[in-house]
């Protein structure tokens, strides 16, 4: 089975090198500027070890598997122009609502699977990544034929020694993430904090809390019926991953545009659509738009 993951970036590097490790086919389709360092091989340190040549390409692959490691507002340029075979599944792997829908809408639903990535990983240099946190992968599509191949995907990251399981719910399990994400992304952004810091801070810990607190009002509103506390699940993703900074963190320290769309702005825009007031994540999201806007 050919695999190719898109994306040298902090995600895509690590899924690459685990997937290459394995003994898998692998090809890491990157930037044009990271191939000549990427030709030399890829190494992840830290919670998992490894060492991989995968094939490295500047454009896309034909592929039985794809994996998306792109930010949100890249899915869609990134998904055009692959070229499939009929059983082709395409996971993307982002954080936050909407971006396997976007790709969906340019290649077809029946082709794309959701992966929702619970690690921490950080991109030291083209090809070398410091992997602080993995727990599991969690995958699953709303469309039944690209949900029948999910498990070629589920071999492919058991086989590289990655947790991963498939989701009956994925609209659930991405939200299950986002919570996490809407608590930590943009404070930690904001202050420039490791993500443990959040609950060492009694008056960040209360952000925090009530970020997430409207999130889950919104989720409730919306109908999705999640498995977790949305607070609680947010704490226990904070002491798991306390040592990280956030990649929304890692972005405004590159002066790179953010995920704030996909995240906080997103929970407002489904909370206005819901009638749920959402003051703190429209304050968090304005701030965060200025902190972009300081880098334009
Ligand atoms: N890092 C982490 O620990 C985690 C990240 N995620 C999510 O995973 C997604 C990826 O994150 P992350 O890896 O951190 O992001 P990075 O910015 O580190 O990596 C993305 C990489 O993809 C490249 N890229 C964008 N479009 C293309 C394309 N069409 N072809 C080839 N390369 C392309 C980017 O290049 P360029 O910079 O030049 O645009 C960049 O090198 C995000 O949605 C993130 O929220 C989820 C869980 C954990
Ligand atoms: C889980 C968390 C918050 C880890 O830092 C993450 O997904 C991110 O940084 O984007």
């Amino acid at each position: 089975m050919k695999i190719s993951v898109i994306g040298a970036g902090a995600l895509g590097t690590f899924y690459a090198a685990m997937l290459a490790a394995s003994g898998q086919d692998v090809t890491l389709v990157c930037r044009p500027k990271y191939r000549e360092a990427l030709e030399k091989g890829v190494q992840v340190d830290g919670v998992f070890q490894a060492t991989a040549k995968p094939r490295i390409s500047d454009r896309p692959v034909p592929a039985d598997l794809v994996f998306t490691a792109v930010k949100s507002y890249d899915v869609e340029a990134a998904v055009e122009g692959l070229s499939f075979n009929p059983g082709t599944l395409v996971v993307v792997i982002s954080n936050g609502l909407g971006s396997d829908e976007a790709a969906a809408a340019k290649i077809g639903s029946c082709r794309v699977a959701a992966g929702v990535s619970y690690s921490g990983v950080v991109f030291l240099e083209p090809g070398r990544v410091h992997v602080a946190g993995y727990t599991e992968t969690v995958l699953g599509s709303t469309d039944p034929g690209a949900r029948d191949r999910l498990d070629m995907a589920l071999i492919a990251l058991e086989k590289a020694g990655l947790k991963a399981r498939i989701a009956d719910d994925i609209r659930a399990a991405q939200w299950e993430k986002l919570f996490a994400n809407v608590g930590i992304n943009a404070i930690t952004a904001i202050t420039g904090l490791k993500n443990g810091m959040l609950l060492e801070i009694p008056e960040l810990k209360a952000l925090v809390t009530a970020a997430v607190s409207e999130a889950g009002e919104v989720a409730r509103a919306a109908g999705i019926r999640v498995g977790v506390d949305p607070v609680e699940q947010t704490y226990r993703v904070i002491r798991d991953t306390a040592g990280n900074r956030s990649s929304m963190l890692q972005d405004v320290t590159k002066g790179k545009r953010t995920e704030i769309d996909v995240l906080n702005s997103k929970i407002a825009e489904i909370g206005r659509a819901c009638g749920i007031p959402t003051p703190v994540n429209d304050t968090i999201t304005a701030l965060i738009r200025g902190i972009e806007h300081r880098h334009q």
